[in-house]
């Protein structure tokens, strides 16, 4: 029999995404509301009905979202930031850590993470594990991302054709709601200092964090960061590492280069031999940065295969 899967927020930008990726499965069925989606009673009936729910809301409405579920077999995947660092949640990042695919899989409530924060993890937890980057240090992460990561508001906005600028930087007061699970789920002691930016094109996303190598405590060379992703991914299905010859022959990265996808690439740029790099994660935020993960986990919690339905 088909597992029963509802989406809260199946009309937005990542319900309507992930919906896209399920409705063609056979071997899940989807509850869907329609015009009744913002029914409560209708809602309340489909969260304790349904095998699994993913909810594509705001922080508030899922928090009301699974405050409205009783019953205790149904399966939950947040999509917002309302769960992201809270333990009673297991993180939904199977390629974080040894041993998350499992926690995952037999996990009742699973919170999705952020996209920025899947291209940051990506990128800097392995080097803090290896011990490459001290918990202790001050680490800088710049980015940017389509529009589309600002949900149906920011894509009204950009699409209105009424003057939206080319590029915006925000978050100018350094307190992005990623912050948080930035920090909590690399291993890092301080706040991560968060610099994001929104550019005038609809998905994809650049998550970058410069490293000045020589200042680090073994002073690391750029094989051996490279070294220590590679060894982390080794087993990754959508997390790949770019080979250091690939790397040095690119002069640009387009930020829409896995559009449509669920991976993930991660880059190391600078010299061999040389004291700094730029570590680069290239990755959908609608993909393996928001719909295609909640898929991925959505996999794994009811025992499928991690791929199915994913690009
Ligand atoms: N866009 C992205 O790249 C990413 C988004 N996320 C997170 O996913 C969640 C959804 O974001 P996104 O899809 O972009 O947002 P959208 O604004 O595109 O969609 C939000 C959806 O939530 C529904 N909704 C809003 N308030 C309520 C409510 N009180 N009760 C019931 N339904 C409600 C809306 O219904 P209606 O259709 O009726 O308006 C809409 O379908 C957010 O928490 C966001 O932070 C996470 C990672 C990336
Ligand atoms: C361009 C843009 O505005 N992006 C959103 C983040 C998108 C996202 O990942 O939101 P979650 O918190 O649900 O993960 C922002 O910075 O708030």
């Amino acid at each position: 029999m088909p597992h029963s899967i509802f989406i809260d927020g199946e009309a937005g930008t990542t319900g309507l995404e992930i919906r896209e990726r399920l409705e063609r499965r056979s071997d899940l069925e989807l509850i869907l509301l329609g015009d009744r989606r913002r029914d409560v009673e209708a809602r309340r009936e489909a969260l304790n009905s349904a095998d699994a729910v993913v909810l594509c809301l705001p922080d508030d409405a899922a928090r009301e979202a699974v405050a409205m579920i009783d019953s205790p077999a149904v399966r939950v995947i947040d999509a917002s930031t309302a769960f992201r660092v809270d333990p009673a949640w297991t993180y939904g990042f199977p390629e974080m850590a040894p041993g998350q695919r499992e926690r995952i899989a037999t996990a009742t409530r699973v919170s999705n993470p952020g996209c920025y924060p899947t291209g940051f993890i990506g990128l800097v937890r392995p080097l803090v594990s290896a011990g490459i980057i001290p918990a202790g240090w001050p680490v800088t992460v710049d980015a940017v991302s389509g529009y589309s990561g600002g949900g149906k508001t920011m894509i009204a906005e950009f699409e209105s054709g009424e003057g939206a600028p080319p590029y915006r930087a925000y978050g100018l007061s350094l307190k992005h709601k990623h912050v948080p699970e930035m920090t909590r789920h690399t291993g890092l002691e301080r706040p991560v200092l968060f610099a994001p930016a929104v550019g005038a094109y609809r998905q994809g996303m650049l998550v970058e964090v410069p490293l000045h190598l020589a200042a680090l405590p073994a002073s690391p060379s750029v094989e051996v960061v490279h070294g220590a992703l590679v060894e982390a991914y080794a087993d990754a299905r959508f997390v790949e590492v770019a080979a250091l010859e690939e790397t040095e022959a690119m002069s640009g990265i387009d930020p829409e280069g896995l559009n449509s996808t669920n991976r993930m690439r991660l880059h190391v740029f600078g010299d061999r031999d040389g004291e700094q790099a730029r570590l680069v994660a290239l990755l959908d935020n609608l993909g393996k940065g928001a719909s295609g993960a909640a898929v991925q986990n959505l996999n794994l919690m009811l025992g499928l295969d991690e791929g199915a339905g994913l690009a």
